[in-house]
């Protein structure tokens, strides 16, 4: 059976450097994918090829069956492939509610309006409020972004990429710059992502990968080098030799 999400034979070159070869993917309704591997295994640049941002050199991307390779960014996201990024790009004096506010008002074609009629209108005030409960930011919902803690502006991101609708929902390092203090907050919400919804992640944090995924698939130089659930992974000498080694001997010691 097809996949909610399926990319077929995806290459992509800078010049020289082939950063995606052949990469090929299939995730169902409800997948829970990690997608590891070292610095510059070409993890941000298959995200950026299956969400448009760059255009590969061949291979096929369907979305629900629709073969979505040729459409740009905006549609993709209208069609429900929806990403976050590795660093914020968020607008720090706005509040959280106002940037899910924006986000279901542009989806439902209303944002050029007055936005302040909006925060009346009582199913977006709802729709706006379980997104955030969803995410744990009820409590700093009305603080200006720059105040609030950098894990609580990471789950926004999610929170925002929720707000969209998406069917695929890929996430770039979802800790990244995260201090430790706060990965259980950011672990949680990802535990509570609506069940029916495919999601990549990308991580470095091994222990969060290895909570979160069911399935992962291992990159290295642009290539898949192995795929399979977290406990093969983990064991697979070809893993731990391009990627894994200090991480499995950190948990042997410690
Ligand atoms: N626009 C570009 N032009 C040329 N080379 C690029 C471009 N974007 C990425 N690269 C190169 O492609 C390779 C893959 O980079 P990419 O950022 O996808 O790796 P990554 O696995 O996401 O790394 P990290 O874990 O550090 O984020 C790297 O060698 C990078 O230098």
């Amino acid at each position: 059976m097809n996949g909610v999400f399926q990319v077929d034979n995806l290459s992509k070159a800078f010049g020289g450097l082939t950063v995606s070869r052949d990469i090929s993917i299939t995730m169902k309704e409800g997948a829970r994918l990690a997608l590891i591997g070292p610095n510059g295994a070409g993890k941000t640049t298959f995200v950026n090829l299956v969400t448009g941002q760059l255009r590969p050199d061949s291979g096929t991307i369907l979305l629900g069956g629709e073969n979505v390779t040729r459409l740009g960014s905006v549609r993709r996201v209208r069609k429900g492939l929806v990403r976050t990024f590795q660093v914020t790009r968020l607008f720090s004096d706005m509040t959280p509610e106002e940037h899910v506010t924006l986000t279901v008002l542009q989806r439902e074609g209303r944002a050029s309006r007055i936005l302040s009629r909006f925060f009346n209108d009582s199913a977006v005030a709802g729709e706006v409020e379980s997104l955030l409960d969803a995410l744990g930011l009820l409590e700093v919902a009305r603080r200006k972004v720059g105040e609030i803690a950098y894990g609580q502006q990471r789950l926004l991101e999610i929170a925002i990429a929720l707000a969209l609708k998406p069917r695929v929902l890929l996430l770039d390092e979802p800790a990244a710059g995260v201090p430790q203090s706060e990965t259980p907050r950011i672990e949680q919400a990802l535990e509570r992502l609506p069940p029916s919804l495919a999601v990549l992640m990308i991580e470095h944090d091994m222990d969060l990968v290895f909570r979160f995924a069911r399935h992962v698939v291992v990159l290295a130089a642009g290539e898949i080098i192995f795929e399979g659930l977290p406990a093969e992974v983990a064991a697979n000498s070809k893993v731990r030799e391009a990627y894994l080694g200090s991480y499995a001997n950190a948990r042997q010691h410690a």
